[in-house]
């Protein structure tokens, strides 16, 4: 009998440890493979690929020999974010052209940047061109509405979307103005100190006017009482960005490296510190507007899609604290910075704000009419674009820009490559010209779906109508209060930190008008 058993036990064993040594085989070698030979058969190549790793090791070697290059680059003496912050992308599109395939460890990824699928990208309504659904964002993304896809994605943006339409962002325009004239005591604060001149990183005042402005606007709070949670935030940020091409490697995400640990821990933190703001807002008799928290909060306990409350709630206030925060900030310093290195840019903006302005704040109207700065807005998106990636994922077998896409390949379309490419933008396309949008973003390329830097289609940027009023609104009262030039201590060095960011800031002399 006892034997009998020992018998069943080991037979259950072999069993279950030949089906996970085949699912793996399966993993790791077989499907790779057979997704690879199936975009091969219909002409797309790409840099040849090594088991496990796939292309990381090019990737990791490039990029370690690109960080070594001087530091000490003072001089902007070109835009081209796309040769530093993607150099092996770069390299592959002037070998293969814009569309080839890689691979990020056993990931087959479709580089696809040529005009057909950009079109295809804005028009297609498929509910199979998702989200990716590998991918290393969970601690920062969860579930939530930029990590999903299909029907879970669909309830989020349906919930979501009402709250950032253009009626509810004017009404949003107070709050902005609020948040910007905080940054402008500040700003007024230093030049005293320094006796009529400030010297400072931009980066740290446009950080607190975007976090300011999500929070008053979205939750009802303001940037004093939710620093804590942006602050760990930017750390989770900034190890996942380290550790970002490694942990491709398949299973290394799972391991207690100092990284993984590290990262887990922030990410119970930020859940912590966010259901505290969830209990207080529960716990408040009332609340006088329905803003976006009580929103997701109400339709969490109304979902009937199984996910957990509190994860919902969490995810998706993590999903709006993250893309609303650092993207607009380090938009805002990437303008003030191009404006204080063109400063015949920035009189011309002014003469525009104060001519339409002429004393009053600015209502939507005027920040509509401001043609120059919308110009000066634009360019410095294409340039200095905070997103890098417009990334997707086959979930089912499609056809995507003239290929049959198998079920489980990524696809992206790359942002800074695209927005700098000579072909589509002429050989200026590394130079700060905003004229190039005087006729509005259809004049400005030979192909109008190839400035995205919101991106396209039906997952493209919720808050690009929130974050543009934001922008000219910060601007607005920066130049008619101040003039802008770079330091010399200045380092230009965009640096891909998830968004692309001025590695060691944007250090800037500030003076009042
Ligand atoms: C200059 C500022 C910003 C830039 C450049 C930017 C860019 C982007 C991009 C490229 C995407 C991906 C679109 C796609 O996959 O097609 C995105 C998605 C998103 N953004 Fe923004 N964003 C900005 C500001 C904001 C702000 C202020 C908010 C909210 C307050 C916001 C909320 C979102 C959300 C919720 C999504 C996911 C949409 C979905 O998947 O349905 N963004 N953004």
């Amino acid at each position: 009998m006892e034997q009998l058993f020992i018998n069943i036990l080991l037979t259950t064993l072999l069993l279950v440890s030949f089906g996970l040594l085949s699912s793996l085989f399966n993993a790791m070698i077989l499907s790779p493979k057979r997704l690879r030979s199936k975009l091969e058969k219909q002409g797309v190549t790409g840099p040849p690929h090594s088991l496990l790793l796939g292309n990381l090791w090019e990737m990791m070697s490039t990029k370690f020999k690109s960080s070594k290059t001087p530091k000490q680059q003072q001089q902007v003496t070109s835009h081209n974010c796309a040769a530093i912050v993607f150099p092996y992308l770069v390299k592959w599109r002037n070998q293969y052209g814009p569309t080839f395939v890689f691979s990020l460890g056993n990931l087959q990824i479709l580089h696809m940047n040529q005009p057909n699928a950009l079109k295809e990208l804005s028009t297609s309504t498929s509910l199979l061109f998702g989200r990716p659904s590998h991918h290393h964002h969970d601690a920062i993304l969860g579930q939530g509405i930029i990590a999903s896809s299909g029907h879970v994605w669909a309830h989020q943006r349906k919930i979501l979307a009402p709250e950032f339409f253009m009626d509810k962002v004017k009404g949003m325009m107070k709050l902005m103005e609020e948040s910007a004239f905080l940054v402008a005591s500040a700003l007024n604060e230093e030049i005293e100190k320094g006796g009529g001149v400030a010297e400072l990183k931009i980066d740290d005042y446009t950080r607190s006017f975007a976090g300011d402005v999500i929070l008053r606007a979205c939750f009802g709070s303001n940037y004093a009482q939710g620093k804590q949670i942006f602050l760990k935030l930017r750390d989770l940020q900034a190890i996942l960005a380290q550790v970002l091409l490694l942990q491709w490697i398949p299973g290394i995400r799972y391991l207690p490296t100092k990284s993984n640990m590290g990262m887990w821990r922030l990410e119970k933190e930020i859940q912590a510190l966010i259901l505290k703001v969830v209990k207080e807002r529960k716990q408040a008799k009332s609340h006088p507007d329905k803003d976006l928290l009580q929103i997701i909060i109400e339709s969490a306990e109304r979902s009937d899609l199984g996910q957990d409350t509190n994860s919902f709630v969490v995810d998706n206030c993590k999903n709006i604290y993250f893309a609303g925060y650092e993207t607009t900030a380090v938009s805002a310093a990437w303008t003030l910075m191009l404006l204080a290195l063109y400063p015949e840019w920035q009189h011309k903006v002014r003469a525009e704000i104060l001519q339409t302005c002429r004393g009053p704040l600015p209502d939507a109207d005027m920040l509509r009419n401001m043609k120059t700065l919308t110009m000066v807005i634009n360019e410095s998106l294409r340039l200095y674009s905070p997103a890098v990636i417009v990334p997707r994922e086959a979930l089912g077998d499609m056809k995507f820009g003239g290929i049959n896409i198998p079920k489980g390949v990524g696809v992206w379309i790359t942002l800074v490559t695209l927005h700098q490419d000579p072909d589509l933008w002429g050989p200026d396309a590394d130079k700060f010209i905003p004229e190039r949008f005087a006729n509005g973003i259809s004049g400005a390329c030979k192909v109008p779906y190839a400035y995205m830097p919101f991106g396209a289609g039906p997952h493209t940027c919720l808050g690009q109508h929130f974050a543009m009023m934001e922008l000219k609104i910060f601007l607005t009262h920066m130049l008619s209060n101040f003039t802008f030039t770079l330091s010399p201590k200045y380092r230009h060095s965009p640096f891909m930190n998830l968004v692309v960011e001025p590695e060691f800031g944007i250090d800037l002399f500030v003076t009042r008008l």
